[in-house]
């Protein structure tokens, strides 16, 4: 992912200027030449980089700052501010109200993610218990409405579209007519691909849109697009009243900075990032975080949130205390498999954390290890209550694994591989035996019965080591205040 590369490239060149003993005009410039190299190489536009530079040396006036002033602060929170800028348009686009009836159509350049960006866009406020409906009025490329059709069905949401009707803007009204009768809330109008030079496909975008009358339109962005991003964006914006951004492809090797452009172009916001091709590799956009991610500051609050998604807070006791007792049973395994699936992509999690990058965690690998948690619980779901909850090792006799290996239709070896994961997890956890339990609703006093000590117990080896032994993560936990979510992170999410 390159934009974590633009990110490292922009800590490494505050972390440069901060190691120089003094901070003067030569050392501010030789740092910001560094990032606009970085920012230039992720396809920002040209103007931006040198407005932002020029901004931030307007703000920071090395002479002006008195002695005892703290230099390094002030120049990071400037170039903080100044990509929050970039990516700020300073006012939110509309946002849809639950209930309430809403018609969103998405616009871009072909290819771009449209359309599965229209399902992802559908599903994510289906979860939220929205009643949203998608049509197809994207008649130029053969197959979009059984693409979109396909991806509707999978998701179970409603769908509207047509083979024979070659007028996207019949069919747009026509859909947009039925979902409205049937209360649906969220009523999206998917339209084809096109270029900035297709005048006649420009004119039949913008009929779409007069006929509709969306109270969004959103422009959708391959990460890819490059330079190009800031001339396409301000295509669409000049026929249609774009209103917000949603980037694609985020995941992949493209550099990302052309969202920056498209931003300013369209001055409209950056709303969700595409980040794979599954419906649910979709987050929603913050500028803060954002940029605090990239300049590897992490999104402390981002990563709570996903915890406190996933983990209730008051059945993470109830969980230590069994696991303070040294009971670790392969029906916890199957539960912290459960949440670790929950959390979605691990790597999308960890670049939350101060100091890391989604880099560490190569995507292949996060698949891989998915597929296996998966295998391992398909296991379990032909395992006896009894075997669930029981903590004697020998209980599992070999009749017993050949009945589970049946049972799941895997191999006999599959089964001792993961009753191996067991008993190495269970003799991690065990290492947490005798921990002071906090009661219901004191989980900050974990923090305190905590330490760096048992932490480097609780974390696989390898991940120690690129945290950067004891030392790093004595200071990872200073950065991070408390560990007890660092528990339900690295231990496998539930603790
Ligand atoms: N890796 C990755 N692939 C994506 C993402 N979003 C979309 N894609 C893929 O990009 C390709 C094009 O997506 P479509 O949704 O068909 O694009 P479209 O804009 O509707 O295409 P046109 O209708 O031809 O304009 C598909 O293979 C998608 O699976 C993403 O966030 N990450």
């Amino acid at each position: 992912m390159v934009l974590a590369q633009l990110g490292g490239s922009i800590s490494r060149a505050l972390q440069q200027m901060s190691n120089a003993t003094i901070i003067d005009e030569k050392v501010l410039n030789e740092c910001l030449n560094e990032i606009t190299r970085a920012l230039l190489q992720s396809d920002v536009q040209f103007k931006l980089v040198r407005d932002m530079q020029s901004n931030i040396k307007k703000i920071v006036n090395l002479d002006d700052l008195a002695a005892g002033h703290n230099k390094r602060k002030i120049i990071q929170q400037a170039i903080f501010n100044e990509l929050c800028k970039m990516l700020d348009p300073g006012k939110p686009s509309f946002t849809p109200k639950k209930g309430k009836t809403s018609v969103v159509m998405f616009v871009g350049l072909q290819g771009s993610g449209k359309t599965t960006t229209c399902t992802k866009y559908a599903y994510y406020h289906q979860k939220k218990g929205w009643r949203p409906a998608l049509v197809c009025a994207d008649t130029f490329r053969a197959g979009a409405f059984d693409q979109l059709k396909q991806n509707a069905t999978k998701a179970k949401i409603p769908f509207y579209g047509s083979y024979t009707e070659s007028d996207p803007v019949k069919i747009a009204v026509e859909g947009v007519e039925t979902f409205k009768k049937e209360n649906c809330d969220l009523i999206i109008v998917d339209t084809s691909g096109r270029h900035k030079q297709e005048a006649a496909l420009f004119e039949e975008m913008r009929q779409v849109s007069e006929a509709t009358k969306p109270d969004l339109v959103i422009f959708v962005m391959d990460s890819s697009i490059g330079q190009a991003a800031f001339d396409q964006a301000q295509a669409f914006k000049q026929s249609v009243s774009v209103g917000a951004v949603i980037v694609t492809k985020m995941d992949g090797h493209a550099k990302g900075g052309g969202a920056l452009s498209a931003v300013a172009a369209t001055k409209s916001p950056v709303i969700f990032i595409g980040t794979g091709e599954h419906m649910d590799e979709f987050e929603i956009f913050d500028v803060k975080p954002f940029v605090s991610r990239l300049l590897g500051m992490g999104d402390w609050s981002g990563f709570m949130d996903k915890i406190h998604e996933v983990v209730p807070m008051d059945q993470q006791p109830e969980l230590l205390q069994k696991l303070s007792e040294g009971n670790f049973t392969l029906r916890i395994m199957y539960e912290q498999f459960q949440n670790i699936l929950k959390m979605g992509p691990i790597s999308q999690v960890f670049s939350m954390l101060p100091g890391f990058s989604a880099e560490l965690m190569p995507k292949g690998r996060e698949k891989e290890s998915s597929a296996k948690i998966k295998r391992y619980m398909t296991m379990m779901d032909s395992m006896t209550n009894e075997e669930l909850d029981s903590t004697n090792p020998k209980l599992m006799n070999e009749s017993r694994m050949m009945r589970i290996a049946r049972g799941s239709g895997r191999q006999v070896r599959e089964v001792m591989e993961m009753l191996e994961e067991y008993k190495r997890l269970a003799k991690i956890w065990s290492k947490m035996k005798g921990l002071k339990i906090p009661k219901k609703g004191e989980m900050s006093a974990l923090s305190r019965n905590m330490n760096a000590q048992h932490m480097s117990k609780v974390l696989p080896p390898q991940m120690l080591k690129q945290i950067g032994g004891m030392g790093g993560l004595q200071n990872l936990m200073k950065q991070m205040g408390s560990t007890k979510d660092m528990m339900g992170m690295f231990g496998g999410g539930d603790k």
